[in-house]
C-alpha cells in the first residue's frame, strides 16, 4: 500500500527573515518593487525544493504572502475598500496600506483590524465587507504561484482559505458582524468555483481549502452556511476540460461535531488535526466511518511545537486509521507557519538538547519516515534504525525535577491566590497615595527598539563592547527618555524597555529552566518574528530580573515610574512548553518566578507594576466548554498568584492587547488588578458595552490609539475617541494610553503621537474636571 505526504503550508520568512529584510528595505524607500519580488520568488522556490528533496508529495504553494493570507484572500476576492482603491497605489502598496495604514501624499487612511490567528501568535488582517463591495476574482497570485513552481518542475497543491472561514472572520465598516445572505454566500462561492476551474485548466492535481473555523462550535445556521457555500463550489471540481481534487482542511482542533456533514458533501479528502482534537477526530470517524471514495489527510506531525515526532504513538495512530480507510495521507496537523526553519541554525545548543527538536525542515523528515514506515508494516518497523532510535529518544529521561520548586508548588494554600484588603477598598487608598489627575496618561511600556538599540545589543552579545558599556548606554537611553516623557508631561513614566530584546524571551533568558535559540525566528504578524524561548525543566529565578532598571529609572525622576513584567501566563504561550508536565504546572512555576520579582520590585519602592497578560486570551480553548475548566480556572488564579503579596498601596496594572474580550470580561475582572490597558482602537468599541453591563471593576485604559501603524493620530481624533469612552465609562476609572507599547515605531511616529494623546487627554481632562 503507497501512503502519501501533504504539508499544510510553509513558514515563508527565510531562514536569515530575508522577507522581513526585503520588506522593511522597501518600505523604508531603499529598494524598488522589483527586488521585493526578487526576493520573494527566490524564497518561494527555495522553500519548494526543500519539500521536494524531502520527497513530500503534496507541496503548497499560494501558502507564501508579504504580509498575511487572510489579506490576500481579501484582495482575491475584491474585498478591498474604496478608501484604499482611491489612493491609486500599485498592487503591493495598496495591499501594504491596507496592512498598514496609509500618510502621505496620495492620502490618509487607517489599517483594517488585525486579530489572533486562533490559538496561535500570529495575527491576521480583518476582511472588510460593505454594501458598495463588489465580490468578484481580483488576483492572479494563487495561479502565479501555481505556475512559478511548475516552471522550477514542482507540481504544487494551491493552499487557499476557504470561503467559511473567511466568511466567519469577515467584519463589517464598524467591526461587526456580517449578514451571510444569499447574494455574499453566492458572489463568494463564485469566486472560488472560478478559481477552481482556472486551476483544472492550469493543470492542477489538488487544491486545498482552509477551514480551521470548523473547529469552532457552531450552530445550525453556521452549518448552512458551509453547506450553502460548498454546493455552488463541489461541482466546478469536474468541468469538460478536466478535474481536480479538493481537499478541506481543518487544523487547531476537531471536528466531530460535523465531520458526518462534511463526509457527506463529497470532498475528495478530509484534513483532520490528529495533534490537538486528536481523540475526538479518531473517535468520530470511527462511529461515522470514512467514504470509500474519500482520503484522510491525518496531521499526524504537529505543526505547533518543536519537539520531534514521538514514532511509536503515530504509527499506532496512523495503524488505526488503515483499518478505517484505505485513503490515507500523512500531514503536518497545521501549517508549518508557526515553527521556525530548521534546528540545523542552532549550533549553540548542546547536542543533547538538538536531539529532542524538530522544526520545519526536520518535520519534512519525520513525514517522510512515518510514510516509509506505515507503508513497509510491522516486518520493518521491527528492525529500522530510524524506529529504534526514536524509540531510545523517549524511553530516556529527558530532564530531572527541580525539588525547591516542587515543594513550593506542593505548600501554595488557597489564601495565596488572594489578594487582600479587596480591590473596593484599595482603589480609593490608591488614588490618595499616588495623587494621580483625573485620566492620567501612561504608556504600555516600551519606547522604540531603534537600529542603534538593537546593533549594541548585538555588539554586547558578540563581545565587542562589554557590560559596563552596554549598561552605560542603556542608561543614558533611560536618561534621556525620562526627560522626554516629564517634558511630553505623562502622569505615569516608564524605563522604555531598551534592555529586553522581546517580552518573553528576556524573561526566559534569566530564569532557570529555559533554553534560548539563536535563529528560531517565527512570523508574528506582518514582518514582525518572534523567537520564543524553550521550556526545558522546572522554572526558577535565581536573581532579581528588572529591579536594576526599573529603581535606576525611578531614581530619575519625581514622577512614578511603572515596574514591568511579563505575565506567567504570556510567558508560557509565547514559550515552547514541554508536553512532559502540564501547561498549568508550568504556569505555576513561571507565577511563583514573577511573585518574587513583584516583591523585588516592590521593596525597591517602585509603587505602580504593570504585568503583562498580552496573551491571556492566546490559549483560550476554541471551544466554549472547555474554557473554564481546561483553561479559565488555572489561568487566572496563575496571575493572581503573582500579586497576592504587596501592599494595598502598590497598583498592579496589566495590559491585554488584540483579543476579543467582551465574552471573558468577568474573568478578565477576576484577575484582580488594578487597573488595565488594553487594545482597542483597531477594533469596535463594543468591548466598551460590556464593560459597562458587568459593572467592571478595574480601572481601564482601552487604547486610543493604533500603535501598529506608522501613521500618526490626530489630537482631536484621540480626543473623539476619550469622548467616545466617557460615554460608556466614568471618569474616574479611565486611564488615557495607546493600544500597547510603541517598541516597533520610530522615534518619529512615537512621540509626536504621544505628545498628541497628551494633548488631547488634557483637552478632555478639563471638561470633566
Ligand atoms: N513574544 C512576543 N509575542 C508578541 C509580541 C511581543 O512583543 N512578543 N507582541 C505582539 C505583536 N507581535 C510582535 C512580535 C514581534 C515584534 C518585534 O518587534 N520583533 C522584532 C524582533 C525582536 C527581537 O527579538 N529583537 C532582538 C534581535 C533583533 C535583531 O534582528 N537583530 C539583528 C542584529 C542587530 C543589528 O545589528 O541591527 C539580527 O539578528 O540580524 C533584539 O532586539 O536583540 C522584529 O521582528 O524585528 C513586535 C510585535 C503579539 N505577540
Ligand atoms: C505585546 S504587549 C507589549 C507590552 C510591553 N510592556 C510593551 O510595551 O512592549
Ligand atoms: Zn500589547
Amino acid at each position: 500500500m503507497s501512503v502519501i505526504t501533504s504539508v499544510v503550508g510553509f513558514p515563508r520568512i527565510g531562514a536569515q527573515r530575508e522577507l522581513k529584510k526585503a520588506i522593511e528595505c522597501y518600505w523604508k524607500g531603499q529598494s524598488n518593487v522589483a527586488a521585493l519580488r526578487a526576493t520573494a520568488q527566490e524564497l518561494r522556490s527555495r522553500h519548494w525544493r526543500l519539500q521536494a528533496e524531502a520527497g513530500i508529495d503534496l507541496i503548497p504553494s499560494n501558502d507564501f504572502s508579504y504580509y498575511d493570507q487572510m489579506l490576500d484572500t481579501a484582495v482575491m476576492l475584491g474585498l478591498v475598500p474604496n478608501r484604499y482603491q482611491d489612493l491609486g497605489l500599485n498592487e503591493e502598496d495598496t495591499l501594504f496600506a491596507m496592512a498598514r495604514g496609509y500618510q502621505g501624499s496620495q492620502g490618509d487612511v487607517t489599517a483594517l483590524a488585525m486579530k489572533k490567528w486562533f490559538t496561535t501568535n500570529y495575527h491576521y488582517l480583518v476582511p472588510e465587507l460593505d454594501s458598495s463591495t463588489t465580490i468578484a476574482l481580483s488576483s492572479s497570485k494563487p495561479f502565479d504561484e501555481f505556475q512559478e513552481a511548475k516552471a522550477l518542475g514542482i507540481h504544487t497543491k494551491p493552499v487557499l482559505i476557504g470561503p467559511y472561514t473567511f466568511l466567519k472572520l469577515t467584519r463589517g465598516p464598524r467591526g461587526e458582524q456580517i449578514k451571510y445572505d444569499d447574494q455574499v454566500v453566492e458572489a463568494v462561492s463564485d469566486v472560488y468555483a472560478h478559481v477552481i476551474r482556472r486551476f483544472i485548466d492550469l493543470g492542477a492535481s489538488w487544491v486545498q481549502f482552509d477551514e480551521p473555523y470548523l473547529v469552532l462550535d457552531k450552530g445550525e445556521e453556521d452549518i448552512n452556511l458551509l453547506r450553502g457555500l460548498y454546493s455552488h463550489i463541489l461541482p466546478a471540481r469536474h468541468s469538460t476540460r478536466g478535474s481536480i481534487q479538493l481537499l478541506i482542511q481543518t487544523y487547531f482542533g476537531h471536528i466531530a461535531d460535523c465531520y458526518e456533514v462534511v463526509t457527506h458533501m463529497g470532498f475528495d479528502a478530509i484534513g483532520l488535526d490528529f495533534v490537538e482534537g486528536g481523540e475526538d477526530n479518531l473517535a468520530v470517524i470511527q462511529q461515522v466511518g470514512v467514504h470509500e471514495d474519500t482520503s484522510i489527510v491525518a496531521g499526524v506531525v504537529s505543526g505547533r511545537n518543536i519537539w520531534k515526532n514521538n514514532y511509536t504513538e503515530s504509527l499506532k495512530l496512523i495503524d488505526s486509521l488503515q483499518e478505517l480507510t484505505p485513503n490515507l495521507v500523512l500531514s503536518t496537523s497545521a501549517s508549518l507557519l508557526h515553527v521556525p526553519l530548521s534546528v540545523q541554525a542552532e549550533s549553540e545548543l548542546a547536542p543533547e538538547v538538538r536531539d529532542h527538536l524538530a522544526f520545519a525542515i526536520e518535520k519534512l523528515g519525520e513525514l517522510h519516515d512515518l510514510a516509509y514506515l506505515t507503508q513497509e508494516g510491522n516486518l520493518v518497523r521491527q528492525h529500522d534504525s530510524l524506529l529504534t532510535a526514536n524509540q531510545k529518544l523517549w524511553s530516556e529521561q529527558r530532564v530531572c525535577t527541580d525539588v525547591a520548586v516542587q515543594n513550593r508548588l506542593a505548600r501554595l494554600k488557597p489564601e495565596d491566590y488572594i489578594r487582600q484588603p479587596s480591590r473596593s477598598s484599595r482603589q480609593p487608598i490608591q488614588r490618595q497615595r499616588l495623587g494621580l489627575p483625573i485620566l492620567p496618561t501612561t504608556t504600555i511600556g516600551s519606547f522604540p527598539q531603534t537600529n542603534e538599540i538593537r546593533s549594541e545589543r548585538a555588539r554586547f552579545s558578540t563581545g565587542e563592547i562589554d557590560s559596563d558599556q552596554y549598561n552605560h548606554f542603556i542608561a543614558q537611553r533611560i536618561d534621556h527618555v525620562i526627560e522626554l516623557q516629564e517634558q511630553l508631561g505623562i502622569d505615569v513614566l516608564v524605563h522604555g524597555e531598551f534592555e529586553r530584546n522581546d517580552m518573553v524571551e528576556y524573561f526566559g533568558q534569566q530564569l532557570n529552566g529555559f533554553l534560548f535559540t539563536q535563529n528560531a525566528w517565527v512570523q508574528s504578524y506582518g514582518t514582525r518574528c518572534v523567537k520564543p524561548p524553550v521550556i526545558w525543566s522546572d522554572i526558577s529565578r535565581s536573581k532579581p530580573m528588572t529591579v536594576r532598571w526599573s529603581a535606576y529609572a525611578q531614581s530619575r525622576t519625581k514622577r512614578l515610574v511603572k515596574g514591568m513584567l511579563t505575565g506567567p501566563v504570556t510567558i508560557f504561550n509565547w514559550s515552547w512548553p514541554r508536553e512532559d508536565i502540564s501547561p498549568q504546572e508550568q504556569t505555576q512555576q513561571l507565577a511563583l518566578a514573577i511573585r518574587d520579582e513583584v516583591l523585588d520590585l516592590e521593596a525597591a519602592g517602585i509603587r505602580i507594576i504593570q504585568i503583562d497578560e498580552a496573551a491571556l486570551r492566546e490559549k483560550l480553548p476554541l471551544r466554549h466548554t472547555d474554557w473554564h475548566k481546561k483553561y479559565l480556572d488555572w489561568a487566572i488564579p496563575a496571575f493572581r498568584l503573582v500579586h497576592s503579596g504587596v501592599k494595598a498601596t502598590t497598583q498592579i496594572h496589566t495590559h491585554m492587547c488584540y483579543s476579543e474580550f467582551n465574552d471573558i470580561i468577568s474573568d478578565i475582572d477576576a484577575m484582580d488588578a488594578d487597573v488595565i490597558s488594553f487594545e482597542a482602537s483597531r477594533s469596535d468599541l463594543t468591548v466598551l458595552d460590556a464593560i459597562e453591563a458587568t459593572h467592571f471593576e478595574t480601572e481601564a485604559g482601552p487604547g486610543v490609539y493604533d500603535i501598529h501603524s506608522p501613521r500618526i493620530p490626530s489630537q482631536s481624533e484621540i480626543e473623539e475617541r476619550i469622548r467616545l469612552i466617557l460615554r460608556k465609562m466614568s471618569p474616574t476609572k479611565v486611564w488615557i494610553n495607546p493600544d500597547c507599547g510603541l517598541k516597533t515605531r520610530s522615534e518619529l511616529e512615537a512621540w509626536p503621537s504621544i505628545e498628541h494623546m497628551v494633548a488631547a487627554a488634557h483637552r478632555v481632562r478639563a471638561e470633566v474636571e
